[in-house]
């Protein structure tokens, strides 16, 4: 069986790769900030080898000649340009109506997400300025933590230059829900592929809130299980960063769902019906103004929240638990960029 991501890639395949990539309304530019990283390397072959992408945008402050070069010897449509440094930044965004940025550094062991705040904020915050300038219709992905404080910068800076579209920013929490599907269907000795854990509030532990009680397939466990399970859940990037012992936080996975969540919007803008991720967005479902829930994708973005659904009186409490955390990780992304 085909992992869930390509299944839209094999089924468009089918249609022809050169109906694809003669079709105006099937184009899709991406551009990947950060392309040389960890993340943006793998990130940038998933979205190569798609005939979903008929343009690549790579850009880094590093090595993007090598990494371009690279991947356009691949045998897919998708024309791959590399971008060098803050003298090409808005160069590599022209035209982009997808951008995911991976661009920042990853923790090491002992550290919180919120320790990459001084460094990644202002990362983020630059990409965020030329995107106002050169893309501001662009669907904005950003995976940078931490992404609690990420997203509310990135917004407040598009806000700042009069084109903040609140439909159109995203927090990636993608690998939140790849994991929890993993997790859970390995638990039950169910098919990952055809499980679905909707994981709802922020990017770090405790705002990190998995709703078992809503998996499909419907499943159920003893109290004890089900607190292990939800924290493993929360706590499975640091599991990384332990097992990398120095060397970075996930990639290769946060690659796969960088791609599920890329491949998504791109789907939604060809105008696929029913295409539904989590994300982290601006938000009225709870007392945060940025919150993850399941999102209908369409041409525009967000086209509806759908919101919590109905809450297990534990995942009620892990909700209480997340809200002051994130209230107080959204504000301090909101001050970075307004009391200078
Ligand atoms: N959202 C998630 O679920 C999730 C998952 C994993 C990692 N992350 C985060 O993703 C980020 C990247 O992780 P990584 O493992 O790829 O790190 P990495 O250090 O391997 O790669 C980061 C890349 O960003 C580039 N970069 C630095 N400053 C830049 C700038 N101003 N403009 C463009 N590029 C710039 C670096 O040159 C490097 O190539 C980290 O902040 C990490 O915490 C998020
Ligand atoms: O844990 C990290 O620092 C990286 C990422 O947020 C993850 O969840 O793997």
């Amino acid at each position: 069986m085909l992992p869930r991501f390509l299944k839209p890639t094999v089924i468009v395949a089918q249609q022809g790769v050169k109906q694809l990539s003669t079709s105006a309304q099937r184009n899709a530019k991406v551009a990947v900030m950060g392309a040389s990283g960890g993340i943006g390397q793998p990130l940038s072959l998933l979205l190569k080898q798609s005939p979903l992408v008929t343009e690549l945008s790579l850009y880094d402050i590093v090595n993007t000649p090598g990494v371009a070069a690279d991947l356009s010897h691949i045998e897919t449509p998708a024309k791959v340009k590399g971008f060098t440094g803050p003298d090409q930044l808005k160069d590599s965004l022209k035209g982009a109506q997808i951008v995911i940025i991976p661009a920042g550094v990853p923790r090491k062991p002992g550290m919180t997400r919120d320790d990459l705040f001084n460094t990644n904020a202002s990362i983020v915050r630059d990409l965020a300025v030329a995107i106002a300038e050169v893309a501001p219709k662009a669907f904005v992905a950003i995976i940078s933590n931490p992404v609690n404080s990420t997203v509310p910068i990135a917004s407040e800076v598009l806000q700042k230059a009069g084109v903040y579209d609140p439909n159109r920013v995203f927090g990636v929490t993608t690998l939140d829900i790849v994991r929890a599907n993993t997790f859970v269907a390995e638990a039950k000795g169910l098919d990952p592929l055809k499980t679905s854990v909707p994981v709802i509030g922020g990017h770090s532990g405790i705002t990190i809130i998995p709703l078992i009680s809503q998996a499909k397939p419907s499943v159920s466990f003893p109290d004890d299980q089900l607190k292990a399970l939800t924290e493993r859940i929360q706590e499975a990037g640091t599991e990384v960063v332990k097992a990398k012992a120095g060397t970075g936080s996930a990639t290769l996975s946060m690659a796969y769902a960088g791609a599920r969540f890329g491949f998504a919007l791109i789907r939604a803008l060809n105008g696929e019906q029913n295409v539904i991720e989590c994300a982290y967005v601006r938000s009225n479902i709870t007392e945060a103004k940025y919150f993850s829930t399941p999102i209908l994708l369409g041409k525009n973005g967000v086209e509806k929240n759908l919101g919590l659904g109905k809450l297990s009186d534990y995942e009620a409490k892990l909700l209480q638990a997340a809200i002051p955390e994130l209230k107080k990780n959204i504000q301090k992304g909101e001050d970075f960029v307004n009391k200078k």
